[in-house]
Formats: C-alpha cells, structure tokens, sequence
C-alpha cells in the first residue's frame, strides 16, 4: 500500500516515523524547507521507547498519475485549502484519504472534494516538533482511531498497513460521534487555559474548578445539541483530564498562542461557537475565550504591520 503523509511536522512525523520502522511505503508531501532538512537530516523522531533518524522520501509536488492508496493529512486547520489543491494528483478511484486534524470542518471541506474517499481519523498524543526539528512523542499515549463516516467497514488493507508497533490502533463504527467528542474535549481544553492563561494545576489551585466543569458542560451541550452527545465515559476521561490537582496540562491551543498565534482557534473554538449559535446553545465561556484569541490576532497583526512598514 502507497502511503503518501501530508506534513512532516509532530503528528505527521511521529505517526509516520512508526509507519517507516514498520516497514510500511510511506512517502511525505511537504513544503519546500521541509523537504530539504528530511533530505539532509533524515527524519528525527523521539518517545519514550525510541529515539530515532530515518531515511524518508518525500516530495514537495505531486506528478500527475503518481496516486496513492491513502493519504493521511497531517497538517493544521489554516493548511487545509492549500493542501486539498496540492493532493488533487494524488487521488485516484480508489484512493482513502484520512485527515488527523482536530474539529470537524475540515471532514466537510474534504469531502466537499473528494466525496467517499475521505475517512474520519482522531489521533490522540501529545507531540511536538522541536527546534531541531525532531518529531518528538512527549508520552506514551500515541492511539489512532479511524472509520467510514458513513459507518460502514474499512478495508483490510488499510488497516493491516497502520497496525504498526508503537500506534494504538482501533476502528470505530461512530468516527464522527468520536471526533465530536474529542472536539468537545479539546474546546473546553482550549477555553480552560486560552481564558485563564495557564496550566490545569495552577487554574485548579487559583480556584478555577467551577469554571472549568462549565467549560466542558458548554461544549458538550453544543455536540448533544449537533446530534453526538458525549457518552459518559468520554465526559468523565474530560472531567478527570481537566481537574486534575497539580497537572501541567495545558492545551495545544494555548500552547500556540504562547508562542505567538493559536492557528487553530477558529478551526477549534470559532466553528465550534458557530455551531452552537445555529443550535441556540448559549457559550459565554467559549464565545470569551474566542474574543480573547481573536483579540490577541488583531493585535499581533496590527503589531507585524507596524513592524514591517
Ligand atoms: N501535536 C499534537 O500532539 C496533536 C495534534 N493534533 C492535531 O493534528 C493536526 C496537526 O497538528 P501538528 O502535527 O501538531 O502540527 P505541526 O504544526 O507540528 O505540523 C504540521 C506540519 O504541516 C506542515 N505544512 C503546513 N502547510 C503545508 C502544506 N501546504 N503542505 C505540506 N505540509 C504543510 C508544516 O510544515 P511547514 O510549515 O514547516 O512547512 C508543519 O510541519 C492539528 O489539527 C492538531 O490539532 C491532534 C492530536 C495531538
Ligand atoms: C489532548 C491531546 C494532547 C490528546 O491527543 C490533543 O489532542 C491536543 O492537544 O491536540
């Protein structure tokens, strides 16, 4: 199976460096300035059980009738319109494409696009690309969850080709109930600590408990609201996640605007907020948090401006 990865970056790097020591057909599409540092470099990949450099292939365009059999999508949410435009060559008939973006506009705009060819796909680690460019997997959490939005069975084939060690891998019959429920999770996370600007333990200790279980009531409100209500299970890992006493947990998000912009936070918080205007779900935390990033994006591009005139 051809195994094209779009982005090199933390998920796409960590993800695709289990793909390649498993001997799988993985070749990455990235831009320019990538491509020159995996051909230089090697791929550098860290976790726990591993550190590692690997010969990669990769492109930084694709030939026209170069088309793979799946196509896993690995960058952020402002990437998406670009790269739907690069993989247009890529895609045959027969081609999956399985994007591994948090939120859920980008399932809507691929299939726009690519209609049934498009999986719905969640992974769960916390990954960053540092400095030197090393894809490194913080934790041992490193699962992957794929599956037919329509519900119905993905192929052996495909399966078998991410069974790799080092990946967790599951089929889920619900994929967008799944992503639903991450999105919500990964909302009231990026509300929690975009609004109070800090680590759970320290929010948790300056009182912030109550604020907190709002957060993950509205946005879970707005999924029940959508049709995909948070099972118990899922609302309890949120709970326990985001109060837990002492925990540095802090979201990408937030993360993101600590190092300048939280690219995301229309693709996380502002469709999200949309959403519950459509469904009368009122979110005074979200709809904050999102007017404090929002804030923070005017200023810094009204700052850059400045700068660069
Ligand atoms: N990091 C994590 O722990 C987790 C992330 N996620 C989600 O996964 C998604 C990806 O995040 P993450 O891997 O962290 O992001 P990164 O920013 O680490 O990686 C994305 C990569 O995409 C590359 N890229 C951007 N535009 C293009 C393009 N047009 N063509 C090819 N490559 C491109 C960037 O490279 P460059 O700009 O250098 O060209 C960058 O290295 C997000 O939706 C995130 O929310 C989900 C779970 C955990
Ligand atoms: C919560 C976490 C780390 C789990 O994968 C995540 O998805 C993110 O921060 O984007």
């Amino acid at each position: 199976m051809r195994i094209l990865i779009v982005g090199a970056g933390a998920t796409g790097g960590a993800f695709g460096a289990r793909l390649i020591q498993a001997g799988r057909d993985v070749t990455f599409l990235v831009r320019e300035h990538r491509a020159e540092q995996l051909r230089s470099d090697g791929l550098a990949f860290s976790a726990p059980d591993v550190t590692t450099r690997l010969d990669v292939r990769c492109i930084t365009s694709v030939a026209q009738g170069d088309v793979y059999d799946l196509i896993i999508v690995a960058v952020k949410a402002p990437a998406l319109d670009a790269v739907i435009g690069t993989i247009r060559p890529a895609v045959g008939d027969d081609t999956l494409i399985l994007p591994l973006l948090n939120g859920m506009r980008h399932i809507e705009s691929l299939v726009e696009v690519f209609g049934a060819r498009v999986l719905g796909g969640l992974v769960k680690i916390v990954a960053t690309l540092d400095r030197n460019a090393q894809a490194v997997q913080l934790t041992t959490l490193s699962s992957m969850t794929l599956g037919r939005l329509d519900g119905g069975d993905v192929p052996d084939a495909v399966r078998e080709a991410l069974d790799v060690p080092g990946i967790h891998l599951s089929v889920s019959g619900d994929i967008i109930g799944r992503l639903w429920e991450k999105w919500a999770f990964i909302a009231a996370a990026g509300v929690v600590s975009c609004l109070f600007r800090g680590e759970v333990g320290d929010i948790l200790e300056a009182g912030g408990e109550e604020q907190i279980l709002r957060a993950i009531e509205e946005c879970e409100r707005v999924a029940a609201a959508a049709g995909h209500t948070v099972g118990r299970h899922g609302h309890e890992g949120s709970v326990a996640m985001l109060t837990e006493p002492g925990s540095h947990f802090t979201s990408s998000l937030y993360r993101d605007l600590r190092l300048g912009d939280p690219l995301e936070a229309e693709h996380i918080l502002g469709d999200l907020a949309h959403r519950a205007r459509s469904v009368g779900v009122p979110t005074p935390l979200l709809d904050a948090a999102l007017l404090q990033v929002r804030t923070h994006r005017v200023a810094r591009a009204r700052t850059s401006a400045g700068i660069s005139a």
